[in-house]
């Protein structure tokens, strides 16, 4: 199953910066982590935001809402989930 993802990350201006940069290197390895297994192929920055849209693919909505749970920055993040079907003039 394919899923546009949309991630906005708010966090807090009172959080540590030492903690913020943890948070991030460890989101980081996750990232890498889902894209290396191709849970998650692509991800594109917002232009100017500190957002963005990626692709997943996973097996059910239960797998994805635990794989975006489990992100580092799921605290911090509004996520918004599109769920994608193949469009009928799709040629491959
Ligand atoms: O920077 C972001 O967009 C948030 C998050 C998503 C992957 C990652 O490494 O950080």
């Amino acid at each position: 199953m394919l899923f546009l993802v949309r991630m906005d990350v708010n966090i807090p201006s009172d959080l540590p910066a030492a903690e913020a940069a943890e948070i991030k290197a460890v989101e980081k390895e996750y990232s890498q982590g889902l894209q290396r297994d191709g849970r998650w192929p692509h991800i594109w920055r917002v232009v100017g935001e500190y957002s963005n849209y990626s692709i997943f693919e996973v097996a059910s909505n239960d797998e994805l809402h635990d794989v975006l749970s489990g992100l580092p920055l799921f605290p911090y993040m509004d996520i918004q989930v599109t769920p994608l079907a193949k469009h009928p003039s799709d040629i491959n």
